[in-house]
């Protein structure tokens, strides 16, 4: 399994688990029993390009992007709270309102299957994380610009019934439907989107939740 977080401090709690540390085209790499984690730096871009590049040249059989998100108004979801992704929301292509199909094309076609914004995780995947970790699957929204004001934040929500916002997660979603790799992502809530008050945030709290997820699944 390929692992994946944005920052090293977001899976930091993987280095007592590594057997090896190593680096990947200038970025932190560990290696694990049965895993490998990379850095990707911040964005969709790096995501994809990270996760295509190490793809391409080493044996993968499945993607896990890990980290932390903003939830959005009316998610329900608190600042500490873990979240699993049905879907990935690239919010970033085509018009505001109605994204690429507003515009007449698709971003992507992967056997015969027209894909506009939204990815979708492995089902199959998914469903087994949903039920070791007891969540219910969300729609996770990613921007390259962070939302930055409630009314932002609202506004993507509702546009596209997102939960989570983060900055990488739908460019390592194509990246593996492209690629034909399963894809799941986890994120542990750091704040609410769009509040860039750092006394709401929890992100001690939030990278806790994660190293237990991942000792759940991987220990
Ligand atoms: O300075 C701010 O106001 C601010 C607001 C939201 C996020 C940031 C970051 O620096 C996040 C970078 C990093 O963390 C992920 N993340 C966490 N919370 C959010 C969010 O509310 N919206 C988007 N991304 C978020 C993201 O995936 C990045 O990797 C700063």
């Amino acid at each position: 399994m390929l692992l994946l977080s944005a920052t090293p401090r977001e899976a930091a709690f993987l280095e007592a688990w590594a057997e090896e540390a190593f680096t990947y085209r200038g970025r932190k790499g560990l290696k694990g029993a049965g895993w490998v984690w990379l850095e990707t730096g911040i964005g969709k871009v790096n995501a994809a390009m990270t996760l295509a590049a190490y793809a391409q040249a080493h044996p993968v059989d499945r993607v896990l992007m890990i980290g932390i998100g903003g939830a959005y108004p009316g998610s329900g979801l608190e600042p500490g709270a873990l979240a699993l992704a049905s879907e990935e929301v690239q919010a970033d292509l085509g018009l505001v309102e109605g994204g690429m199909a507003a515009l007449g094309f698709p971003t992507l076609v992967v056997a015969g299957e027209a894909y506009h914004n939204r990815f979708p995780t492995d089902p199959d995947w998914t469903r087994e994380l949903a039920e070791a970790l007891g969540l219910t699957p969300v729609s996770f929204l990613t921007r390259d610009l962070v939302s930055e004001t409630l009314e932002e934040a609202r506004a993507w929500a509702e546009r596209w019934g997102a939960a989570v916002e983060n900055m990488e997660g739908a460019g390592a979603a194509q990246a593996c439907r492209w690629l034909g790799l399963p894809f799941a992502e986890l994120r542990a809530i750091s704040n609410p989107a769009g509040v860039r008050d750092r006394r709401a945030w929890r992100l001690s709290q939030a990278l806790g939740a994660l190293e237990a997820a991942l000792a759940a699944l991987l220990r």
